[in-house]
């Protein structure tokens, strides 16, 4: 896709633009995407930030819509050139139905996948996710591995197996011929879990800390590893892979690739405290301070509360035995594949990633600084 001939001819459309990665992505690909002519930003919810992005030399097209409609689909899929399949319902904390969660990511990523055939769309980056592999559900550790590190991904949990079963939709349409004749070229991405400006689950441990007057209670054990990746170094792969896969088809279409940078192995707690720490708040504890039965026993007791309570409200609370086995076991990449593949190199170092989240929650309101 570098050809000069085609400078300022594609027409890329993002699904889920208006998430947490879905902004990283639309933003990086409209300062980094020299051949980007139109950018279709499609989102069951749109952001007034948008706005902003339409006064620029790339024409930014704003689409409401439901990826399990298939029409609505269709209808922005028609005359793009690639499709970033971002959209998708993140939920393990049991605030959607396993129902709702299948529809929107299953169904949803085969109407993407039909509609690029119907269009003639031949590239279509899908993000899927680490849980893909792991961890599964009898805890086992993944240790710094990589895509072909040997690991027995069983799930249970609406969710990831949600994404795994997208993301097998995504890599069997690669080679199927598409309007016009010629094959569509997919590839998934895997993120670890993405830290950064906009995570939503930062916040939410901001507050927490907030309201526990500065601190925070460690419950997992420090040795426990759990791999995350810089949002912007997410998009980043993203943006890259959806220029590449034109060139290097034959070797990424129908790969996975895990998203990785240089941000250190830490527990889920300890990696947070890098931020919220700078940020006034404290981790209490060099080790969990209740026991693990007894968080298993909360774990179960948050089940049953949510599905006591649910004629009468929605109780979806941190803690559940799927975020604790998920927080509980070391899962954590090290690979270089993408780079092999097709040139990634994380372009935020950790010392720039952490800088910018840590201005980001300071900005937040009710800051503790
Ligand atoms: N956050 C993470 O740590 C993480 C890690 C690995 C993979 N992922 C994947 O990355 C993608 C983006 O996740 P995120 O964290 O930015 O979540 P997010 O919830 O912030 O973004 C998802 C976006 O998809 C949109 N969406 C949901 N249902 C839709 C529908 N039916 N039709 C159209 N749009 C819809 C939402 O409105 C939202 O803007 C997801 O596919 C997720 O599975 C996220
Ligand atoms: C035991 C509790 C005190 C701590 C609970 C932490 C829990 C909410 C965190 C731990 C791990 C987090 C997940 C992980 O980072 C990776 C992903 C993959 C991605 O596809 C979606 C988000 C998700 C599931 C994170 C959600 C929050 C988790 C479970």
């Amino acid at each position: 896709m570098a050809d000069s001939a085609q400078a300022q001819k594609l027409v890329y459309l993002v699904t889920g633009g208006c998430g947490f990665l879905g902004e990283h992505v639309v933003r990086m690909l409209l300062q980094q995407e020299p051949q980007l002519r139109e950018l279709r930003i499609f989102d069951l919810h749109l952001g007034p930030w948008l706005e902003e992005l339409k006064t620029g030399p790339v024409q930014v097209t704003a689409i409401q819509g439901d990826v399990t409609q298939a029409h609505e689909v269709a209808a922005a899929v028609a005359g793009a050139h690639v499709v970033i399949h971002t959209a998708g319902l993140v939920d393990v904390f049991g605030k959607t139905s396993p129902e709702t969660i299948h529809e929107v990511n299953v169904q949803g990523t085969r109407n993407v996948i039909e509609a690029c055939v119907q269009a003639g769309t031949r590239f279509l980056v899908y993000t899927s996710s680490m849980e893909v592999v792991g961890p599964n559900i009898k805890g086992q550790p993944f240790y710094r591995g990589n895509e072909n590190t040997p690991y027995e991904a069983v799930h249970r949990h609406p969710y990831p197996r949600s994404k795994a079963l997208a993301e097998q939709l995504v890599l069997e349409a690669n080679g199927r011929k598409v309007l016009g004749g010629l094959p569509l070229v997919t590839c998934a991405l895997r993120p670890t879990g993405i830290y950064g400006e906009g995570h939503q689950i930062m916040r939410d441990f901001y507050h927490q800390g907030l309201r526990l007057g500065g601190r925070l209670f460690r419950a997992i054990p420090a040795s426990v590893e759990h791999g995350r990746v810089y949002v912007g170094n997410v998009a980043w792969m993203h943006v890259l892979v959806a220029r590449e896969l034109e060139h290097r088809a034959a070797l990424m279409g129908g790969q996975v690739y895990f998203c990785y940078d240089n941000s250190p192995y830490k527990s889920y707690e300890d990696f947070n405290m890098e931020f919220l720490g700078p940020c006034g708040l404290r981790l209490v504890g060099t080790r969990p301070l209740l026991p693990y039965w007894l968080l298993v026993f909360l774990a179960a007791l948050n089940v049953l509360l949510q599905w006591l309570l649910r004629p009468l409200l929605l109780y979806a609370p941190l803690l559940n035995p799927y975020t604790l086995a998920m927080a509980n076991t070391t899962f954590t990449v090290s690979t270089d594949k993408a780079r092999r593949h097709f040139g990634y190199e994380p372009p935020f170092s950790w010392e720039e990633s952490r800088t910018r989240t840590i201005r980001w929650v300071q900005a937040m309101e009710g800051s503790a600084q």
